[in-house]
């Protein structure tokens, strides 16, 4: 068969910087792919290369809709996303339209996990407070009740959500000497005993963790869901980390309790916005970690995901089951 018999399937990738080996795989199975060339990606753009495309490989966090849908056409048979998160899908429109849409879980949880226990020594220990010492010129000699951080040693962590980024910290834990691991989700986990992790009310999750971090997607349940009330329920000396979603974060209650000292302190990969302003009161907070949504920012990670994607695309284009469908 000649090369140009073989592209059977037109796929747009949104993005220039998709790992090339997900384009290569494309390739290799037959595709023509048309690569849209702007970072960050331009939505008129994408829209106009829609048209007659057979699969979207979606590498961006613009709302993906029936807008998208409609511009590409009635032959458009599958899309996936370059991301775990999927709360900037419209999945009921893509349900509405039984249009296979996928997504790359799993393959982020070891990034994330990383980053994760790095969110809680650096926030846990004051590592921005510190650096602003320094950077003030108040770096204080001979104190010893300075910069008195938490240790994750005899901690309670707590985890709302207890998926694969939940259990991939969890697993690193296991030698951290914690002292308990709890966790809440809706039902209980059958695999929470290889973790030795407790399943918790919402309530009992406050109460005891000493660290907190949240691991959950962001949902209609989720949203908003750490609040005055929450942060009002949670121990003062409690570390709390964000690598779920910004928005399952009321951040005015969350700022409020780290200037207070209601909690310890905070370490965020998500916020709300994306990009965060430079001048946001959270970057005004010193017990406050804020680093820019780089939980899966790494070259092993970012490719896995892509590659994940490209095989959605695949399978769903050859008939089969997508590896990770969305719903
Ligand atoms: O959802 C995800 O995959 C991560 O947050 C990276 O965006």
């Amino acid at each position: 068969m000649t090369s140009a018999a073989r592209r059977l399937y037109k796929v747009l990738v949104t993005h220039p910087e998709v790992p090339l080996p997900a384009l290569e795989f494309l390739r290799q199975k037959g595709c023509e792919t048309i690569v849209c060339e702007n970072i960050p990606p331009v939505r008129s753009d994408i829209l106009q290369k829609l048209p007659g495309v057979d699969a979207i490989f979606w590498a961006s966090y613009q709302p993906l809709n029936g807008e998208v849908l409609d511009a590409a056409g009635s032959q458009l048979k599958a899309v996936s996303t370059m991301s775990s998160g999927i709360d900037y899908v419209d999945v009921p429109e893509f349900k509405r339209r039984q249009m296979p849409l996928g997504h790359t879980p799993g393959v982020v949880k070891n990034g994330v996990a990383d980053l994760a226990i790095g969110l809680m020594i650096a926030a846990g220990r004051f590592f921005h407070a510190g650096r602003q010492l320094i950077e003030n010129s108040k770096w204080e000699k001979e104190r010893i009740n300075w910069l008195m951080g938490q240790e994750i040693r005899d901690s309670v962590i707590g985890f709302m959500g207890f998926g694969g980024i939940g259990q991939a910290i969890a697993k690193r834990l296991q030698c951290w000497d914690v002292k308990k691991i709890i966790y809440h989700t809706r039902t209980r986990r059958d695999n929470d005993v290889d973790f030795g992790a407790h399943h918790v009310t919402f309530d009992e999750l406050l109460k005891e963790s000493d660290f907190l971090v949240v691991a959950c997607p962001l949902t209609a349940e989720t949203k908003g869901k750490f609040n005055a009330e929450a942060f009002g329920k949670m121990k003062k000396n409690c570390v709390f980390v964000n690598v779920g979603r910004g928005g399952i974060v009321d951040q005015d209650a969350l700022i409020e309790a780290l200037k207070t000292g209601q909690i310890f302190s905070a370490g965020l990969d998500v916020m709300t916005p994306e990009p965060l302003p430079a001048d946001d009161p959270l970057m005004k907070i010193p017990n406050c970690v804020v680093i820019p949504h780089m939980g899966t920012q790494t070259l092993k990670t970012t490719t896995e995901m892509a590659m994940l994607a490209a095989n959605n695309l695949i399978n769903a284009l050859e008939g089969k089951p997508m590896v990770c469908p969305a719903y």
